[in-house]
């Protein structure tokens, strides 16, 4: 997305029970965006949630789930949570203002509507959104490899516990830590150790390919790879294919002493998360392997009852 059209190209999703508004509202918004529609506040959740839309238009009085149950729905919702919604009202009270706004809204239009207004404010609120999602993704990432960082792992492991408790399913992890990076960055320049560790975040990112999975830098050379829903048999099979693409992904290393190419070892940890038990007691034990794999030879993984 280019800083230049941050207000234009939105999908937004706009929610009235009346056809002859949603019409009118297409009609303004066509040329910019991509207009989505809803006649009741069931159907908008339905389809915020199918389709994440950029920005929501509600009409506040409808039958059934009205815009104020379907707006604190969707701020209650963590997929939905983040997408701004404008509340379109014949109501023009202060206070119907005021509940638009305290039910979650970002904006509030009233009707009968002016079209250009429609628009400006749409573009507004949509600079904005993006804005934050840009911001948000700079907060979570890091800049030299692209992958998840420590903060956005922390988050989701988090996240990911409390739903694998939730659900009884267990939870592993893999902390991954290149060999004799530092002989790499003598023999190669800091730059080239840079490049190394691009190359490797690209291979290890094709190991792990279910949505829920999450590799992210933990810090300096080592990565750590987060796989919900997964035991410790699982884990090795993921670690496995991490070796092999690692070496397929032949960097050379010809001050390495374990390898003429880069090599990783890792150390596997899994559980079963329950509520009140300790995350790190999981990264500690993933950490202990790992010094275990550094220790036994490398470019090798550990974990428990197996080296
Ligand atoms: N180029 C580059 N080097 C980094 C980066 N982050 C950490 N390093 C280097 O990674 C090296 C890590 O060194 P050590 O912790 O001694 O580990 P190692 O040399 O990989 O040895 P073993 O882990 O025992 O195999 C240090 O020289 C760091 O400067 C980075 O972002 N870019």
């Amino acid at each position: 997305m280019s800083w230049t059209n941050l207000a234009t190209n939105g999908r937004i999703l706009v929610v009235d029970d009346a056809m002859e508004n949603i019409q009118i509202l297409h009609q303004a918004l066509r040329g910019e965006h991509d207009v989505l529609f809803a006649l009741s506040g069931e159907k908008a959740l339905e389809l915020a949630h199918q389709q994440l839309p950029d920005l929501i238009l509600l009409d506040a009085m409808m039958p059934g789930m009205d815009g104020y149950a379907a707006c604190a729905a969707l701020k209650a919702s963590a997929e939905t949570h983040d997408i701004p919604v404008i509340f379109v009202t014949a109501l023009s009270q202060p206070e119907d203002e005021t509940r638009a706004l305290e039910a979650g809204a970002v904006d509030f239009i009233s009707k009968p509507f002016n079209v250009a207004v429609v628009r400006a404010r749409v573009r507004t609120q949509l600079t904005i959104k993006r804005q934050a999602d840009a911001l948000r993704e700079l907060t979570l990432t890091d800049a030299l490899t692209g992958v998840a960082n420590r903060r956005s792992f922390n988050n989701t492991l988090e996240n990911e516990w409390r739903r694998c408790a939730r659900s009884g399913a267990a939870l592993a992890l893999i902390m991954i830590d290149v060999d004799h990076f530092k002989r790499y960055n003598d023999l190669y320049g800091h730059q080239a150790g840079d490049h190394c560790l691009q190359r490797l975040c690209a291979a290890m990112a094709r190991c792990a390919s279910r949505p829920q999975d999450l590799l992210a830098r933990f810090g300096g050379e080592e990565f750590i790879l987060l796989l919900p829903e997964e035991e410790l048999a699982g884990a090795s099979v993921v670690a496995q294919r991490l070796l092999d693409e690692v070496r397929a992904t032949a960097l050379p290393h010809a001050a390495s002493p374990t390898s003429p190419l880069v090599t990783v070892s890792m150390g596997l940890a899994a559980t079963l998360p329950r509520a009140g038990l300790d995350t790190g007691e999981l990264i500690r034990t993933a950490d202990a392997l790992l010094y275990r794999a550094k220790h036994t030879g490398r470019n090798r993984f550990c974990f428990d009852g197996h080296d």
